[in-house]
């Protein structure tokens, strides 16, 4: 009991301090993930120990004081947290608690709504218009932010169709991934510490004295419920979000009605999945009882409603501490600055590196060998270093240093003015000449089937395998003769090389792995180039006249093509027999494979559907966001957000003239 009370203290404690630094600083230093688990504890500790309540719990409280700075709302509803649920059998037994409670089955089934990661805020419409916005703050009195809430442009300053006396609307302002990475940069320019997590940011935008300021920053608003539904005559929650919508709001696409539990859970694991494409950071998934008469019945606790709870995804993020850096040398020669990690698990994988991109990124982030710092992996994007976390710090930690000279070759690196890259271009570089090989040999290049990383470095240190070149050479009783192998995994390596002897031309230029010519560069230079001479003689500005080639890519062939070292080593392949093959021109139809188009904005002379059944029929696929798989936009009259965000991807931007060119149809 004394050993509990003692624990409920210490988390108690640690629970406030980090409350405070993230609700009111608007910088945590653990990770979501960890504050969670330490709150879970504590609720667990006070569900065995009733004695050990107390009203002044973190438990019983919802986030944090507002701040003095701002005028001071007093909510005429108070706005709750959630309480959460992290496996599938905590949402069935929040159904059976429910259904226990009420003595019936729930068969009038849930909303279940994607959990944005922003900041929870209500707006006050008065006979249509916004009079007043706040924050969440301590759930009975927040800030006052109409000021700034007005600079949000998806917020509608007047209600559409509907004009209820008074309407408290409540959701989240958040920010978009890439909004936020940009955030971010710029942050880190500015010496300041870069936000964790996008509600930090959206909180941190939000509750800036100056509201020229928050209109400078990416915020975007949805909406998901109201303080009291009684104006809107809407019985249901899944009927309100389409009130909403139909009032001029964002509401999620995401947001369901499920029948019941058991359709809950199902639509979890789809929106779990595809978490990681869309364009906003969610962390879980809301479910709420979807008839606002059984809401009313089940009330609320002081925290949290009965009728809702917050289905949390796995942890994106963990805090771990740095041991070291170590500088790998890429194909290109790109030095890149690897973080070496404490080992630690985020969302089932353990992560023990993660990349920290380049020096000005290390500069920038101030990190010290030793410091704790906080990582990041969401889904396949390689994990990497958000910030340190300098307060932890205890005075023995080690700043990191860039090399001036290549870990692998010793030659002298070179940044070149204006670049953020740091380069070993010493070609004859052990370290760049083996990746080369095995991105040559990868499925993103020539896929040789069993010259995989680890069997090139056994070849490689065996000393039969130093560049391309060589793999046409390879001797089968050297190979046979490998520990390992034998004559069948000799015969079948080189049978797959022979086999690559005639890759298609854009295959064969993606594999050479020359620096902005991916596949999809390397797909729109096949089509434009019959053959490799034909490419290899290209000037830049035939170049450039391909549309989707643009100046990076242009240099980059030029460069690549006129090394000496590279015009051997295309000889040299010559001689042994591979020459790759543009492919059969009379595929015309197919001339879109690859290619991902999105449409935005109004069309003249075609209608959307038929636009898009032009760009199927030519191998092409239609995507309706702006995604990074999406490689062109078509965009019309009034092309909104979507051409923005095009533009800022730097994705290839048609009108509808260029696009019936591209394609080669007159209307
Ligand atoms: N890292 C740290 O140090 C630290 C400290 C404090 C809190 N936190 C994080 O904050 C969480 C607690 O914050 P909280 O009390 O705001 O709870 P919460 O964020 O877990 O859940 C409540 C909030 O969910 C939001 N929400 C998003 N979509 C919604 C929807 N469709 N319907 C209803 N609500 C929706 C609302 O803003 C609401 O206020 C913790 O679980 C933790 O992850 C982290
Ligand atoms: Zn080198």
């Amino acid at each position: 009991m004394e050993q509990a009370a003692r624990r409920a203290r210490e988390l108690r404690e640690a629970i406030d301090a980090h409350a405070y630094r993230y609700y009111v600083l608007d910088d945590p230093i653990i990770s979501d993930g960890e504050y969670d688990r330490l709150f879970q504890e504590l609720i667990d500790l006070e569900a065995a120990y009733p004695e050990l309540a107390d009203p002044d719990s973190p438990t019983m409280r919802v986030g944090g004081q507002p701040l003095e700075q701002f005028f001071q709302v007093r909510h005429r509803l108070p706005m709750l947290s959630l309480e959460n649920a992290f496996s599938e059998d905590d949402l069935r037994s929040f159904a059976e608690r429910l259904e226990r409670f009420l003595n019936r089955p729930i068969d009038s089934g849930y909303s279940a709504e994607p959990k944005l990661d922003g900041l929870a805020v209500e707006l006050v419409y008065e006979d249509g218009r916004l009079v007043l916005g706040s924050t969440r703050g301590d759930g009975s009195v927040g800030e006052e932010i109409t000021a700034q809430l007005r600079t949000v442009a998806s917020i509608p300053l007047h209600l559409l169709q509907v004009k209820p006396a008074l309407l408290e609307v409540r959701g989240e302002v958040y920010m978009e991934k890439d909004g936020l990475a940009r955030l971010n940069e710029r942050q880190l320019t500015r010496g300041l510490s870069p936000f964790a997590n996008p509600r930090n940011a959206a909180a941190g935008s939000l509750r800036q004295l100056d509201p020229s300021i928050t209109a400078q920053r990416p915020l975007r608003f949805f909406a998901y419920g109201v303080a009291d539904p009684a104006p809107t005559g809407c019985r249901r929650q899944t009927e309100l979000l389409d009130y909403l919508r139909r009032a001029g709001f964002p509401v999620s696409r995401q947001a369901v009605f499920c029948r019941d539990i058991e359709a809950v859970i199902a639509h979890y694991r789809q929106l779990n999945g595809g978490r990681h494409d869309l364009a906003f950071e969610i962390d879980g998934m809301v479910v709420k009882i979807d008839e606002f008469a059984l809401q009313q019945r089940l009330g609320s606790k002081s925290r949290a409603p009965r009728w809702a709870i917050a289905y949390k995804f796995a942890a994106t993020q963990a805090s771990t501490r740095l041991l070291n850096v170590q500088f790998q040398v890429g194909r290109t020669g790109a030095v890149t600055p690897v973080a070496i990690l404490e080992p630690v698990t985020i969302d089932g994988a353990t992560v023990s590196r993660a990349t920290l991109h380049n020096e000005d990124e290390l500069r920038r982030k101030d990190l010290r060998i030793d410091d704790m710092v906080l990582v990041q992996r969401a889904g396949d994007v390689i994990p990497e270093v958000i910030k340190s976390v300098p307060d932890l710090r205890v005075g023995s930690e080690t700043p990191v240093i860039m090399p001036t000279h290549c870990p692998a070759c010793g030659a002298e690196l070179v940044r070149p003015g204006g670049e953020s890259i740091t380069r070993c271009i010493n070609s004859l570089c052990p370290a760049q000449r083996l990746r080369s090989l095995v991105h040559y040999c990868s499925k993103a290049g020539l896929d040789i089937e069993g010259l995989g990383k680890k069997s090139i470095q056994q070849l490689h240190q065996a000393g039969l395998l130093d560049s391309i070149v060589d793999l046409y050479t390879l001797d089968r009783e050297a190979l046979r003769q490998l520990p390992g192998w034998g004559e069948k995994s000799a015969d079948k390596v080189l049978a797959a090389v022979e086999a690559a002897k005639h890759p298609p031309l854009s295959r064969f230029l993606a594999a050479l792995g020359i620096r902005y010519i991916g596949e999809i560069n390397a797909a729109l230079l096949e089509r434009h180039f019959p053959s490799l001479d034909d490419l290899r003689r290209a000037t830049k500005d035939e170049l450039l006249d391909i549309d989707g080639i643009g100046e990076q890519a242009a240099d980059s062939l030029i460069a690549y093509f006129t090394t000496e070292q590279v015009g051997e080593m295309l000889k040299l392949l010559a001689d042994r027999g591979v020459h790759p093959a543009a492919a059969e021109r009379d595929h015309e139809e197919m001339a879109l494979a690859d290619l991902v188009f999105v449409f935005t904005g109004g069309l003249e002379k075609l209608s959307r559907d038929e636009a898009k059944q032009l760009v199927k029929d030519r191998g092409g696929q239609i995507a309706s966001t702006v995604t990074k798989t999406v490689t062109h936009v078509v965009a019309g009259e009034k092309a909104g957000s979507k051409l923005r965000k095009a533009e800022e991807m730097g994705k290839t931007v048609l009108t509808e003239e260029q696009f019936l060119a591209l394609i080669g149809v007159s209307v």
